[in-house]
Parts: structure tokens; sequence; C-alpha cells
């Protein structure tokens, strides 16, 4: 089996990356149909292994372009962004219309650079996402283009695509692109061009292979390097990048069969990589005292309940990251917390069962082990 075949089968939550070429028809201008019905009825295959998937589509500017009639000539951004809204319904359309065979609801999302950079709002699309995987929707993801503006949009969908795997905490990404992965050279100017299927490590010459987005294209944008800048943000998030050609008849069984594809390795696991995140990322609030008792709990890799907390200093957010020490003033972790300061304080050394009495709703434990790195 190959290596890009192998990390396909053992992934458990997948992010594919679905391009305007595949999507949008370039005959019609309208949604590709028969791709997108081979793409579900995959998705629904793997579904039904187990996986978990999620869609970053592109295609709501092409689509809603053809639907404002400004085809064949240049667009202003006003122009793009107005074909963006126009195109994401038609999108979202043709996605509900591709699921609904499958029984399997869709939901849109759209996201702008500033919510992945920004941690609270960050953090408020993680957990939507989760809660919708947790109804057994697939999430479907595009940038928000009508409210950005050229300098802070991302312009392409390979790395909002890493930021969604980085967010979902996703093992794969899946770049479904018009070509069956990296190659030595751009193989459309240099024949003698080799396919790479497998990458370690993104060094400066793999870099370098890659080149940008080539204008005369048509409806996508990015390039390779745009796909090898989303494999360092997935790489760094701990999930793998595959590179594979979108086009085939069965786009995803495809991978599974071993086909053509380059994989781009991961750095470390998912989770291990969102601790290493919170620890080092995130600029803390405040600071956390607690008890021995939670300080071992703590180190065993448990929650920390607010039980075990004596004090807090704030002030700070709920989804804020904070500092943990014990009764001796080490720094004993690092994590975000599920209530504000002044919450925190009241619910500090009480039971679990107690939370709701005294605040009128529970987050469950202060800070969850999922979301704490612990020092060694
Ligand atoms: N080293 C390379 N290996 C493979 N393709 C490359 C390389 N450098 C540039 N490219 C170009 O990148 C294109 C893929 O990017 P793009 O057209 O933006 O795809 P998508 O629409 O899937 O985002 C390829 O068709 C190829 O012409
Ligand atoms: N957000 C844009 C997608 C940007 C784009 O063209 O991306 P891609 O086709 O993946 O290179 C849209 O929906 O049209």
């Amino acid at each position: 089996m190959s290596q890009a075949a192998g990390a396909f089968s053992g992934a458990r939550r997948i992010v594919f990356k679905v391009g305007s070429a595949l999507l949008v028809d370039a005959e019609t201008g309208s949604a590709n149909r028969a791709w997108l019905e081979a793409f579900c009825a995959d998705a629904a295959a793997l579904r039904a292994a187990g996986k978990q998937v999620l869609v970053v589509s592109s295609g709501a500017v092409a689509l809603g372009r053809r639907r404002l009639g400004l085809t064949g000539r240049k667009t202003t951004l006003p122009e793009k962004q107005a074909s963006a809204a126009a195109g994401q319904s038609l999108l979202m359309h043709a996605w509900e219309q591709a699921f609904a065979p499958h029984d399997i609801g869709v939901a849109q999302i759209l996201l702008t650079r500033d919510d992945t950079e920004m941690r609270r709002r960050w953090l408020n699309a993680r957990a939507t996402t989760e809660t919708l995987m947790g109804l057994g929707v697939v999430p479907v993801v595009n940038e928000n283009d009508t409210v950005v503006t050229e300098e802070i949009r991302y312009g392409d969908n390979d790395r909002l695509a890493a930021r969604v795997a980085q967010m979902a905490g996703a093992d794969l990404l899946v770049l479904l692109s018009d070509i069956d992965g990296l190659y030595t050279a751009d193989p459309r100017k240099n024949p003698q061009a080799q396919h790479i299927p497998l990458v370690s490590e993104i060094t400066p010459e793999i870099a370098g292979m890659a080149e940008g987005a080539n204008a005369a294209a048509g409806v996508g944008t990015g390039g390779m390097a745009t796909k090898i800048a989303a494999a360092r943000i997935a790489r760094a998030a701990g999930c793998a990048t595959l590179i594979t050609l979108g086009s085939r008849p069965r786009p995803l069984t495809a991978i599974a069969d071993g086909e053509k594809a380059t994989l781009i390795e991961a750095g470390a696991s998912p989770a291990a990589a969102y601790k290493a995140w919170i620890a080092g990322s995130l600029a803390p609030q405040g600071w956390v005292t607690i008890d021995a008792g939670a300080a071992k709990a703590l180190a065993s890799g448990k929650s920390l309940l607010s039980a075990g907390v004596r004090a807090i200093e704030g002030p700070f957010d709920k989804g804020d990251a904070v500092r943990v020490r014990d009764e001796t003033g080490r720094e004993v972790a690092r994590g975000i917390v599920r209530y504000d300061s002044a919450d925190a304080q009241r619910i500090a050394g009480l039971r679990s069962d107690a939370i709701e009495a005294e605040l009128g709703f529970t987050e469950g434990p202060m800070i969850h082990a999922d979301d704490l790195a612990v020092a060694n």
C-alpha cells in the first residue's frame, strides 16, 4: 500500500479541500453535479466506515459571477464580493442536494483570516464545528469573501483549509487539485518533472519546487505554492496533507486504491500539537491557583475541577488561556479556561455538582483535560 493510501485509510477526521475548478463546470459555469454526486457517494462511504468528514469548498465567486452576468471580463473586488454573496447560496444548495440522497445534512461555515487568527473567534468556530460533527452534519466551509478586502483575505482556500484542519483537530487534510501531487517542477512547463510521493519534511528545496498561481489557469487561485504553505500549517498542527487529482470518477475511492498522490507527513499528533499551541502561542491572561490534590490530578492527565481551585487572579474571559500554579507558586500547567474570572471566583472550591446552583449554568470542569498543557 502506498504511504498516501495508508494515511488515508488510517485517518479518523479528514478535511477535504475542493477547488473551484472541480466544482464549477467550465463550460456551463454552473455547479458540476456529476462530480459532486461522486464525491458525496465516496464521502458517505467513508462516514459509514467511521470517519468524520469536513469540506472546505471554493466556487462561490465562479458560480455567482454567472448568476450576476459578470462572466467574460475581468471583475473588480466589489464585483467579486458581490459574486461570492450570490454564489455562496448556489454553492450550499449544490452541496445540500448532493449529500441528500445519503441522508447527510450539511452546514455552512464562513470564516475570515481574522476568525482563524483571533483566539476567541477561533474557539467559537471550533466549538460550533465540534457540535456539528457531533450531530453528524458535514460542515462546508468557505472564506467569507463579502467582508474581506484583498489585504486581509486568504484568497486561496488551501491555507483556509489548513486552518480548518487545525481547528477541527483533523489528522488528514486532502487537497483535491487539478494535478496528482507535487512534482520537482511545474509539469505544465517542464515535462521532465518527477512526481514526489512522500514528503517527510518541508525543506527549502521542497518549497522551491512549488510555483504560485498561473493567472491564465482560469477559475482557481493559489497554485502549488499555497498548497505547500497549507501543508506547513497543517504539519505544525499535527495533521498530514495529501495532494491529489480531484477529477477522477470516484475521487476518494481512488485515494484509498493507491492512485498517484503526494503525502506530506505531520509533525506530531493533532492533540500534541494543540497542547504545544496552548503552551507556546497563547498569551496567558491570569492565574488559577490549585491545591495539591488537583496538581496530582493534572499530572496524571485529568481535568481541573473547581473543587481543587484555591484562588483566581484575573481578569480573564471564558476561552482565555490562563496559567495554573500550585500552592508553592510553581507553574504546573497552562490551559483554556471555561469560565470568566468572576464566575471562576464564585465556584472556586465548589464541587462540580454545586456549580449550577451557584451560577445558574455549568460548563463542566474549570479547564478540560483536552485544553490543558501540563508542564513536565
Ligand atoms: N512543483 C509543482 N508540482 C505540481 N504542480 C505545480 C508545481 N508548481 C506549480 N504547479 C501548478 O499548480 C497547479 C495546481 O494549483 P491550482 O491550479 O491553484 O489548483 P486548485 O485549483 O486545485 O487549487 C498545477 O496544475 C500546476 O500547474
Ligand atoms: N472563496 C472563493 C475561493 C477562492 C478560490 O478560488 O480557491 P481555489 O479555487 O481553491 O484556488 C470562492 O468560493 O469562490
